[in-house]
């Protein structure tokens, strides 16, 4: 099993560490145009590996292409992070053009694989890369809700002082900070309704924190986060791999499913061999369904600009 991570950074290299760490896949190759950057990441998890006794093998390369050949699984986190203060479709001018070269020479190589955009702006990055590759829309799969319910459970667990693991819940719509929808009214405490355990003021309270992650993590580290990014791309990554068909929230291509067309947002998905094998239609009510509507409408904004760069 092999997965190339292209873009060899924070997010890139705390990935290709996970995927190592956990021997999801046996080869994972390392791409930056960074002369250095990758080839010593690399280096570094092997030594870490080393000393764990892990066996999966991690390279990094500068720009050779063609040592990704064959990936089962190619990961695009290449493109400029957000710094405090900004949001991030303010990167679509710079990381559109990232994207769309990535996809070029990553697809030839790897004619096979399914790719998981990591690039911000999240939902318009996945589109564009879609857009461009011509790859059939079950192989273009964008990670943002896998960390966004990530989050969502963390300020959960925090706000009812619980295990984390005790709790389910998850976020659609757009990975962005006005664009997420946490949907607070299926979350549970092992099966308990959150809605029961928390009064109206604190969901609210956690549905901020939640749609604030990112911001918030910004803001504290001076550049975007890469632990939690890195390891939910890890469990998309884990689920193609090895058929686990999760029901992960990923950002994919609609054609009518909840009244969306030719747009990418995150709605739950069955994830397996096949990438997207299927798009869950969750029953939303009224008030669920307009801010879904909402957001797709955001994401439709920043996809005019997508669609101006690329003309
Ligand atoms: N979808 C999500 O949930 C998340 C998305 N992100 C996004 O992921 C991206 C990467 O974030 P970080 O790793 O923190 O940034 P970073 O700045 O640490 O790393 C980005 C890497 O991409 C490389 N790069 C740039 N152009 C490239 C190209 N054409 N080919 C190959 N490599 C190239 C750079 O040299 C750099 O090493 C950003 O756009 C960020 O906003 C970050 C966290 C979560
Ligand atoms: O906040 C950012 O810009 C990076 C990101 O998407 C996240 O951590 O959710």
């Amino acid at each position: 099993m092999k997965v190339s991570v292209i873009g060899a950074g924070n997010v890139g290299a705390t990935c290709a560490d996970v995927i190592a760490q956990r021997q999801i896949a046996n080869e994972i190759v390392l791409l930056d145009i960074l002369e250095g950057i990758a080839e010593g990441k690399a280096m570094d998890i092997m030594q870490k590996n080393s000393v764990f006794g892990i066996d999966s093998v991690v390279k990094g390369v500068t720009k050779q292409y063609s040592k990704t050949v064959n990936s089962d699984v190619v990961v695009v986190t290449s493109g400029i992070p957000r710094k405090p203060g900004m949001t991030r479709e303010e990167l679509i001018g710079i990381n559109t053009g990232i994207v769309k070269s990535v996809m070029e020479n990553a697809m030839t190589i790897s004619p096979n694989a399914i790719f998981i955009i990591v690039t911000n702006p999240l939902d318009t990055m996945t589109l564009a890369a879609f857009m461009t590759s011509g790859l059939s829309k079950n192989k273009v799969i964008g990670m943002g809700g896998a960390l966004d319910s990530a989050r969502f459970k963390y300020f959960l667990s925090q706000q009812i002082q619980k295990p984390i693991s005790d709790i389910d819940a998850m976020v659609i719509g757009g990975h962005g900070d006005t664009t997420m929808l946490p949907l607070m009214r299926m979350a549970s405490y092992r099966g308990i309704p959150i809605t029961e355990l928390l009064n109206e003021a604190e969901q609210t309270e956690v549905i901020d924190k939640t749609m604030n992650g990112g911001a918030t993590l910004t803001k504290l580290l001076g550049t975007s986060a890469w632990y939690g990014p890195g390891a939910a791309i890890a469990n998309v990554v884990e689920s193609i791999l090895y058929d686990r068909k999760k029901l992960i929230p990923c950002s994919v291509f609609l054609q009518g499913e909840y009244g969306e067309e030719n747009i990418c947002i995150g709605v739950p998905c069955i994830i397996g061999k096949e990438g997207v094998e299927k798009i869950v239609e969750l029953k939303l009510n009224k008030s669920e369904k307009e801010k879904f509507d909402l957001s797709a409408k955001s994401i439709r904004e920043t996809n005019g600009e997508l669609r101006n760069i690329l003309t």
